[in-house]
């Protein structure tokens, strides 16, 4: 199977990280290499890309893509919490773009067997780097009821988690849970009929609640944005695309601290807490897909374009 995957905000991601022919560009979420590649195309002979991704299927999908571009492309297997270290290691401190598109490939969700798909029998894996131990496994039979519950709530945001939760602890109390279709079948009968054909697959949910929890989505999002401002070249721009609210949310609030992180009492004449300003928001609201892309890729639907640039 090819790696398949429609690169979402394309046009708009590569406007916004205002490329220089002879920069150095980062590309956190390396996928299939959509986005670096366009990024590829801009540069100059000087210019050049470092390619991260945690996922060994991606690496090799990316430097197929990519190897026309010759020297001008590094492609390192990592988490892009460590984007700082990794780049140091290749003698780079300041960068002029990085771009970050999180989640999971089209190409992850539809290989069957790395089970992040509802759609398909496999083992209940969904881990995006295969190096890690703890897979989806652990999580639905190893769980308190209330941790999934918490998960399901928090990051599917499905008003039945609770049930869904229960439905699971009682499952895995006459045998584990071991397939992604056992699970589906599981959170199909947790739902009532009448909401199963409203909005979308039951499964859904939970099954990105899980993915979100088994990679640390969320923490890891969180914990790198403050260095990613701050490898930044004056001028440079970090280009972010998230697919869930919370995501959304974590990027906008760091972003807007960046922006202003004077925590003096807004009554202080002058500011005495001495906390400046990294840069400026681009995008006071999030870039969303237009109506053509939203047609061609149903997968953009959820797609917020935030921009933040440093000065
Ligand atoms: C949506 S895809 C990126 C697609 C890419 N922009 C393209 O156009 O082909 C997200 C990729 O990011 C990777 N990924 C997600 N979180 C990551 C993390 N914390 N560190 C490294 N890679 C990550 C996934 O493995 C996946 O390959």
């Amino acid at each position: 199977m090819g790696f398949e995957h429609k690169s979402v905000l394309l046009n708009e991601t590569i406007e916004g990280l205002n490329i220089k022919p002879d920069g150095i560009y980062v590309d956190g979420t390396l996928g299939g290499g959509g986005h670096a590649y366009e990024v590829c195309r801009r540069l100059g002979e000087k210019g050049s890309i470092i390619g991260i991704d945690q996922d060994e299927a991606a690496i090799e999908a990316a430097g197929i893509r990519l190897k026309d571009f010759g020297e001008k492309v590094t492609i390192i297997r990592s988490n892009y919490c460590d984007m700082k270290s990794k780049l140091q290691e290749q003698g780079i401190d300041k960068v002029d773009g990085i771009v970050l598109d999180l989640g999971v490939s089209s190409y992850q969700l539809d290989t069957a067997d790395r089970g992040f798909s509802y759609r398909e029998d496999a083992p209940l894996d969904m881990r995006m780097d295969r190096r890690q131990k703890m897979t989806a496994r652990d999580i639905v039979n190893d769980y308190s009821e209330m941790d999934l519950y918490r998960v399901i709530r928090d990051y599917g945001e499905d008003k039945f988690a609770k049930n869904i939760a229960k439905h699971i602890v009682a499952a895995r109390g006459k045998s584990p849970i071991e397939t992604t279709g056992q699970l589906t079948e599981i959170i199909r009968a947790s739902i009532p009929m009448k909401y199963q054909k409203k909005s979308g697959h039951p499964a859904k949910r939970t099954f990105q609640a899980i993915r979100i929890e088994l990679n640390r989505e969320l923490e890891v999002l969180k914990n790198s944005l403050d260095d990613m401002i701050e490898i930044l070249n004056p001028g440079g721009r970090l280009c972010i695309i998230t697919f869930h609210s919370l995501e959304d949310r974590i990027v906008k609030s760091a972003f807007k601290k960046n922006e202003n992180p004077c925590t003096c009492p807004p009554d202080f004449p002058v500011c005495v807490c001495g906390n400046v300003s990294k840069g400026r928001v681009v995008t006071r609201k999030p870039i969303l897909p237009s109506e053509e892309e939203l047609e061609y890729n149903s997968r953009s639907k959820s797609a917020k374009l935030r921009i933040f640039e440093r000065s």
